[in-house]
């Protein structure tokens, strides 16, 4: 990145704090951005610090040192130990440098409360956002101050997912996976096909994920924040999707895939648990050839018995959740539930044919199998 990309820094006033105390009751949304080695991260990053916008944004860098110049300029040496700095620039962003990621930066970030309404955090780019995601789910002292908005990943549309090492790659993958927006970035250097071609894969393995593809990292900002992508005000828009989602290919034969379940009627709470749980935790519900499938995002909408409102389903990982969202069951609509799984075969060198005969509406055989003692 040039120089003059380069936002100015002012140093913060210590101990500065404005308006909204902690305890307030307003929680403050945090976007992790995520991408691979040079995808265009902290090009977005200083995009959003240097436009003009109505929001007080502070941005976390978990990397810094060796990158672009925004990161030279945020990394403060003294004999070689790199410490912590808060810095507002003049369209009233803060920055962060820090060297510990996630938790611990958000809990110092929120003693300079007051100063922002939100929170971008970058992590490094050969992390799996993932682990920073889980974080803020299980902390529940941050729970109060903060909230997951989104997952936001860039894409190199010149490199696409083409990465020769295995764990690379897989690394890659994930930060695809669980992505609640990819920006395909560097468009000015593909042709419309390779283009298509990127598009494609991100598709195959997300088949969920909004798809923006622009040159330097410049997006409409409304596209990336305020998604909502992990409470149930995304209840609505989520409805709207799955009602369109198809099982995926598998990219790359890698199995790395979007699968799709629908099922009519009422769930029992309880039988929807167990089944998540033996799909997250056991990890031992399979389709009808014996493969079973590591879950790397979960989303669904389903009809709870009991409960007059549609419930969206969230999960990363491990975590999940169920939330009643605002939207009520009409009286004489059909109840349909649908869950999504972004993950991948345990298998390999899966096969998406043969997985794709054994399905049925989107459903393995066995997996209708699993979910049909749900509905009670
Ligand atoms: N041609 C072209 N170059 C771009 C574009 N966006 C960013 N770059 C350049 O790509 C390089 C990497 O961009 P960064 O924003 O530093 O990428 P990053 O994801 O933060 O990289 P790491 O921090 O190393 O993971 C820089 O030299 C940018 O100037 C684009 O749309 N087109």
């Amino acid at each position: 990145m040039e120089d003059e990309d380069c936002p100015d820094l002012v140093p913060i006033d210590a101990g500065v704090v404005q308006d909204s105390e902690p305890g307030s009751g307003r929680r403050i949304p945090v976007t992790i951005i995520t991408g691979y080695l040079g995808a265009g991260k902290t090009t977005l990053l200083n995009y959003i610090l240097t436009e003009q916008h109505s929001k007080r944004i502070a941005v976390i860098l978990n990397e810094f040192g060796e990158g672009s110049a925004l990161e030279k300029s945020l990394a403060i040496s003294q004999g070689g130990e790199l410490y912590e700095e808060w810095l507002e620039l003049r369209n009233g962003c803060l920055c962060c440098s820090v060297k510990d990621s996630g938790v611990k930066a958000i809990e110092n970030l929120m003693q300079k409360r007051g100063k922002f309404d939100y929170i971008l955090l970058e992590t490094t780019g050969l992390a799996d956002p993932g682990a920073v995601a889980s974080m803020f789910w299980v902390d529940s002292e941050l729970g109060s101050d903060i909230y997951l908005d989104g997952i936001v990943s860039v894409v190199d549309a010149k490199h696409g997912l083409q990465v020769s090492c295995p764990f690379f790659f897989f690394q890659m993958y994930r930060q695809v996976a669980l992505a609640d927006l990819i920006i395909i970035n560097k468009t000015d250097l593909v042709s419309g096909e390779e283009l298509n071609k990127v598009r494609t894969s991100v598709r195959s393995i997300n088949g969920l994920v909004k798809i923006l593809e622009t040159q330097r990292s410049r997006v409409d900002l409304s596209n990336v924040l305020d998604l909502h992508a992990f409470d149930s005000l995304s209840g609505i828009s989520l409805q709207k999707k799955l009602e369109n989602m198809k099982t995926t290919h598998a990219h790359l034969d890698k199995g790395i895939m979007t699968v799709t379940f629908e099922v009519l009627g009422n769930i029992k709470e309880e039988n929807l648990n167990l089944f998540i749980q033996n799909l997250l935790w056991e990890k031992n519900v399979k389709d009808k050839t014996g493969r079973t499938m590591d879950v790397i995002r979960l989303k669904g909408l389903v009809s709870i018995q009991g409960k007059s409102h549609q419930v969206i389903v969230q999960g990363v990982h491990e975590l999940y959740d169920l939330e009643e969202t605002a939207v009520a069951w009409k009286e004489d609509e059909e109840r349909t539930n649908r869950l999504v799984l972004i993950g991948m075969s345990n298998f390999v060198s899966f096969s998406h044919s043969s997985y794709a005969k054994n399905t049925v509406v989107g459903c393995s055989r066995k997996a209708r199998i699993t979910l049909l003692p749900l509905i009670g």
